[in-house]
């Protein structure tokens, strides 16, 4: 296993370009393969995820053009669902441990023409998946598990869905509902959707819903409890579309700003941004940081007069760009305590229990509850090395802890490839030597 030791640093100052974002790559891929016409995609993400999506698409039949650097592409959309030339064969698709490949992916398969069996990472086979699997079988969907009863692996036997009232439950993952919504014009009738009980990270249900929009689809949504989308409608494609920077990558820029001191300016996700995560920066307000916004980038500065208090907050709307706050606590004053992450469970690793551990490893007290976890913060960080349990996450928030006096080692730095293969590199330039 390779390994990255963090010298302490004790400044973050200057201005990056963000990726492009996951959740939005993923999505527009998609659509744009189903859709009538070509697309040009630019400042696509070049990770995992999205490699994963972009093989599948290929071995489903979709011609793209990649340019050199990998963040353009052109799509020949389809025109509707996917048709494979011969139903008697099975295509199998590895889609890695990309829940934005996995979901989205079984719910546009199960409106198609052909056998596929969906397969990932051992750790994609104990990511949930039930709850889509009964809502598309409420549609007609032809699916099985291959392994345990609610999880990946899956084989599906595609063929046309009639559509009609479907219920979904949404307290598990909102990819399930962004899953459904994104298939539903490919089903014969119309499509009600209807959200069981609590929607978790609701606001990835807002670029699904952007996303569409800009492929020419309307959905009606009734408080995000219910959603009616008409069927037999094909996506039209917008000719050219942008993708926008990675709020969820810009939380470790913002908060080595929030730790200490900055200035640090992000372009590409800013007040205009469709992500949930870049309001991660009014959470570094409410810790004490200053933020100025433009339209496409946020800045975030400290005075050296203020501090930054620890906080108790609700965070199930930004569940990824949390973890960037579990260990900005670490330089706060006071306890800090992050409500409301139950999902952090199912996630790339049980994340509450992954971030607990390793948080006491650095000298914190840690309380993790079922679906909270509270952070006391050391009076000095302790040198560690960190466990990242192949989640890209845990390797890049705890980079920040190298803001404290001690080395901090980073197991598997390479697990950062999921959404930001570049994270490290960027991360040293952005900081300077304490
Ligand atoms: O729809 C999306 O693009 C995502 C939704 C969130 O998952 P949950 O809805 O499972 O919380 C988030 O954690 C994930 O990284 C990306
Ligand atoms: C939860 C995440 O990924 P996925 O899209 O695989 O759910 C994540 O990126 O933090």
């Amino acid at each position: 296993m390779q390994t990255l030791t963090l010298q302490p640093v004790s400044s973050a100052r200057g201005q990056i370009t963000l990726p492009g974002s996951k959740s939005l790559s993923n999505r527009i891929l998609l659509l744009a393969a189903l859709a009538r016409g070509t697309t040009k995609i630019t400042n696509l993400l070049d990770s995992d995820d999205v490699r994963h999506m972009l093989t599948a698409l290929t071995a489903l039949g979709v011609e793209l053009e990649l340019s050199e650097d990998r963040q353009q592409c052109l799509v020949q959309g389809i025109g509707g669902a996917f048709q494979l030339p011969d139903t008697s064969q099975l295509e199998a698709l590895f889609l890695g441990n990309a829940g934005t490949a996995m979901r989205p992916l079984t719910a546009a398969l199960c409106a198609s023409t052909g056998q596929f069996e969906l397969t990932g990472e051992p750790r994609m086979y104990e990511r949930p998946i039930g709850d889509l699997v009964d809502a598309l079988r409420q549609c007609g969907a032809d699916i099985e598990y291959l392994g345990d009863e609610g999880f990946p692996p899956l084989h599906i036997n595609g063929h046309a869905l009639r559509g009609g009232q479907v219920s979904i439950r949404g307290n598990v993952s909102s990819q399930f509902l962004t899953a459904m919504l994104m298939a539903a014009p490919l089903c014969q009738g119309d499509v009600v959707i209807n959200v069981e009980g609590e929607l978790v990270s609701k606001p990835y249900i807002d670029i699904t819903l952007d996303v569409m929009s800009r492929f020419g689809v309307r959905v009606e949504n009734n408080d995000y409890q219910s959603f009616h989308i008409k069927g037999g409608q094909s996506y039209e494609s917008p000719a050219q579309i942008m993708v926008e920077g990675d709020a969820s990558s810009a939380s470790y820029f913002l908060a080595a700003a929030a730790i200490a001191g900055g200035p640090v300016r992000v372009y590409g996700a800013g007040s205009h941004s469709v992500q949930g995560d870049a309001k991660f920066a009014d959470v570094l307000a409410k810790m004490g940081a200053e933020i100025r916004w433009g339209g496409d980038w946020i800045e975030v500065e400290r005075q050296a007069d203020s501090v930054l208090n620890g906080i108790d907050i609700d965070l199930n709307h930004i569940p990824d760009a949390a973890m960037t706050i579990a260990t900005t606590a670490l330089f706060a004053e006071g306890p800090t305590c992050i409500r409301n992450v139950y999902n952090w469970r199912v996630k790339e690793t049980d994340r509450l229990s992954a971030m607990a551990t390793e948080l006491r490893k650095v000298g914190a007290t840690v309380e993790e509850g079922e679906d909270y976890i509270r952070i006391e913060p050391p009076s000095e960080i302790q040198s560690a090395a960190i466990d990242t349990y192949d989640d890209h996450r845990m390797a890049m928030c705890f980079s920040l802890a190298a803001f404290g006096n001690s080395p901090i080692t980073i197991n598997d730095p390479g697990c950062t490839a999921k959404t930001f293969p570049t994270y490290f590199e960027l991360f040293k330039e952005m900081t300077q030597p304490a």
